[in-house]
């Protein structure tokens, strides 16, 4: 189910995005990466890299960057939002103007709206007023930019739900380097996406502090208990949590030398603050938002996370790591499921 070559538009050119229009320029596409920052626009069309995100990478020269929303979204045939959480809403209300009734609209963003609490294809859909919110696509799964943007063998999936969105989507993304699955569920692979966040940003913190592998396969296990019961309780198929948006990117940002969140976790159990880890890691660190956003959809839907409170406690209420582990082991004994 081919579409040949269509015009792409990839908003924004962060790391996540500059891979995904790799896969796009490898799969032949017409490729528009845009970008709020000339220079970063001006050095991926001279010297087809993108420093700042990927640093060793050379990149396609036929990815062409702009910091137009015109130039980049009008008459594609499908845009990708790859924006971090906090920006979402007004990228997407940016595209408003540009966007053709057909056009395809898949983003590949982990996270909530903070003050809202919505999901981002929800975000996306109040800022598109006039396009089929069914057709919204998200794409997730276990996937680190630098090895995309290497070639390395990655599954993802596209979830919308309108099955031939996704469709579309697998079919424009689809190599035999990249293999994309489809998915129905939108709220349990964005749930999932997002949530896994958390829990890397624990596990870091566990192997920062020396706890070894039994505390990081205890972390991924009751981290993905909380993942499904919460996703569940939203509206998600717990299928889905055994998953590529569920397990298999809890598996790889738990365990990743490329994650953002593990890296920040690891950080932070150095002694750190969440504000000198920021800015030394200087990329979007989804989880920490997420902390926030979890812990709040916790008490909304009733729902027991207590890693999720106990991180968050420890990112913004100031608690040593090693209490907050202590905390979490002497809780009231339980039955496992
Ligand atoms: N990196 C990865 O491997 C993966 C990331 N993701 C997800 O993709 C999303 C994006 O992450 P990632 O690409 O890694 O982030 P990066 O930190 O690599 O890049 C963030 C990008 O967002 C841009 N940006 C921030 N705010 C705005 C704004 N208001 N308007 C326009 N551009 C803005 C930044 O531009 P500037 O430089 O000008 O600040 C920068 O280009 C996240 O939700 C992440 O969880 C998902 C799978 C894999
Ligand atoms: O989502 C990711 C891999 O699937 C990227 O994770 P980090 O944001 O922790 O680097």
């Amino acid at each position: 189910m081919s579409q040949g070559r269509i015009k792409t538009a990839v908003l924004v050119a962060g790391s996540w995005g500059t891979a995904i229009a790799s896969v796009l320029a490898d799969n032949g596409h017409e490729v528009w990466l845009w970008t709020r920052n000339e220079s970063q626009a001006a050095e991926i069309n001279a010297s087809h890299r993108n420093s700042r995100f990927l640093s060793d990478a050379v990149l396609s020269p036929s990815i062409r960057s702009t910091v137009s929303m015109e130039e980049a979204a009008k008459d594609a045939a499908a845009v990708f939002i790859v924006a971090p959480s906090s920006a979402m809403r007004e990228v997407a209300a940016s595209i408003r103007p540009h966007l053709g009734k057909d056009t395809l609209v898949v983003h590949a963003t982990k996270g909530f709206e903070i003050g809202s609490l919505k999901r981002m294809s929800e975000v996306i859909a109040e800022e598109l007023p006039a396009y089929d919110p069914r057709r919204i696509v998200v794409l997730s799964g276990p996937s680190h930019a630098e090895e995309v943007i290497r070639r390395c063998p990655t599954t993802i999936v596209v979830a919308a739900d309108e099955l031939a969105a996704a469709e579309s989507a697998q079919d424009l993304l689809i190599n035999s380097d990249f293999r994309v699955y489809t998915n129905d569920d939108v709220v349990g692979v964005e749930v999932g996406g997002a949530l896994k966040n958390i829990i890397a940003l624990g596990a870091g913190l566990s192997d920062g502090l020396g706890f070894g592998d039994n505390a990081k396969a205890a972390l991924l296990t009751r981290g993905l208990a909380e993942i499904t019961r919460l996703g569940m309780a939203m509206g998600g198929d717990p299928m889905t949590f055994s998953g590529l948006a569920g397990i298999g990117d809890l598996v790889v940002t738990c365990t990743s030398r490329h994650s953002r969140n593990w890296r920040a976790g690891s950080m932070l159990a150095q002694g750190l603050s969440l504000e000198e880890v920021l800015s030394r890691l200087g990329m979007v660190v989804e989880g920490v938002r997420t902390t926030q956003a979890a812990y709040r959809l916790a008490m909304q839907y009733k729902i027991t996370m207590p890693i999720t409170a106990e991180l968050h406690r420890v990112l913004f209420e100031g608690k040593d790591p090693k209490t907050a582990v202590e905390d979490l082991m002497e809780r009231d004994r339980k039955h496992e499921n």
